[in-house]
């Protein structure tokens, strides 16, 4: 869908955050936190504020045994099978589909007292990339989720508050072949994963109930979501 009104914003936010995901924490700037750490999983978050709104930026690293970066966004991508991750998630359209790997979603999610209740509609778009640093090593795969506007859906008119995010999901699968030239088997791969996002509550919400969520709910996430996925996979052929 090259001609797709959406094409030129696409290509540009998705270089843009793939670049951004691509940054090791450590070249990040100052200010960054890590705030959860659960066996090769770490959180890290910078505290910023916008007009007043907190709006801190989130990078997570994890590495996750037995699964493809493939498998991982198509999992995450894949609107049949957001509810059974997504546990924050009340409902879910898809208003369009601009292509086999370009929806434009409208999601509320559940309430959290005392904040009111959010929703957020945003693109969401699949991207195999090229592994620029090995040549003959498997692709890398990535989601970017971006809010943007649809006629049919102004925000702030019935009781949610419009929430503004930029996700990128970004996946590089890492093959070690069994010794003896064996098949491969799900024993011999693994997946790393970088998670950004940075969400503009959109209303305004009291700092420290929107970092306790987010303290809370990201964690959870991440987990609960990378379980998802190897559960849907275990029983399965190898998708790269
Ligand atoms: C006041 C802010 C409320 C709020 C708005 C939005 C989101 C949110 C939406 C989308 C995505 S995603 O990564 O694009 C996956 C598709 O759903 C992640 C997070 C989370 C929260 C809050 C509910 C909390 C939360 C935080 C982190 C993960 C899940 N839930």
């Amino acid at each position: 869908a090259c001609q797709h009104r959406l094409w030129s914003e696409i290509e540009s936010v998705v270089k843009q955050q793939v670049a951004w995901a691509r940054t090791g924490i450590g070249e990040c700037g100052v200010g960054w936190q890590l705030f959860a750490e659960d066996g090769e999983m770490r959180m890290y978050r910078r505290e910023e504020e916008v007009d007043g709104m907190a709006v801190d930026p989130l990078k997570a690293v994890h590495t996750v045994p037995g699964i493809t970066g493939h498998e991982v966004c198509h999992y995450f991508f894949g609107p049949q099978y957001r509810y059974d991750w997504e546990t924050t998630l009340e409902q879910m359209t898809v208003l369009e589909t601009i292509s086999e790997d370009t929806l434009v979603f409208l999601q509320t999610h559940k309430r959290i007292w005392p904040a009111s209740q959010r929703d957020v509609l945003f693109w969401s778009h699949m991207r195999k990339l090229p592994n620029e640093s090995d040549r003959d090593g498997p692709d890398l795969w990535t989601v970017v989720n971006n809010s943007t506007h649809h006629p049919d859906y102004p925000p702030n008119v019935g009781k949610c508050v419009r929430i503004y995010l930029k996700v990128c999901l970004l996946c590089q699968t890492r093959v070690d072949p069994p010794k003896d030239g064996a098949p491969l088997t799900r024993d011999n791969i693994s997946c790393k994963i970088t998670y950004c996002s940075v969400v503009n509550p959109g209303g305004w919400a009291p700092a420290s109930v929107l970092r306790a969520v987010y303290k809370r709910e990201y964690p959870k996430f991440l987990k609960r979501f990378t379980a998802y996925v190897v559960n849907q996979t275990k029983n399965k052929p190898i998708m790269f």
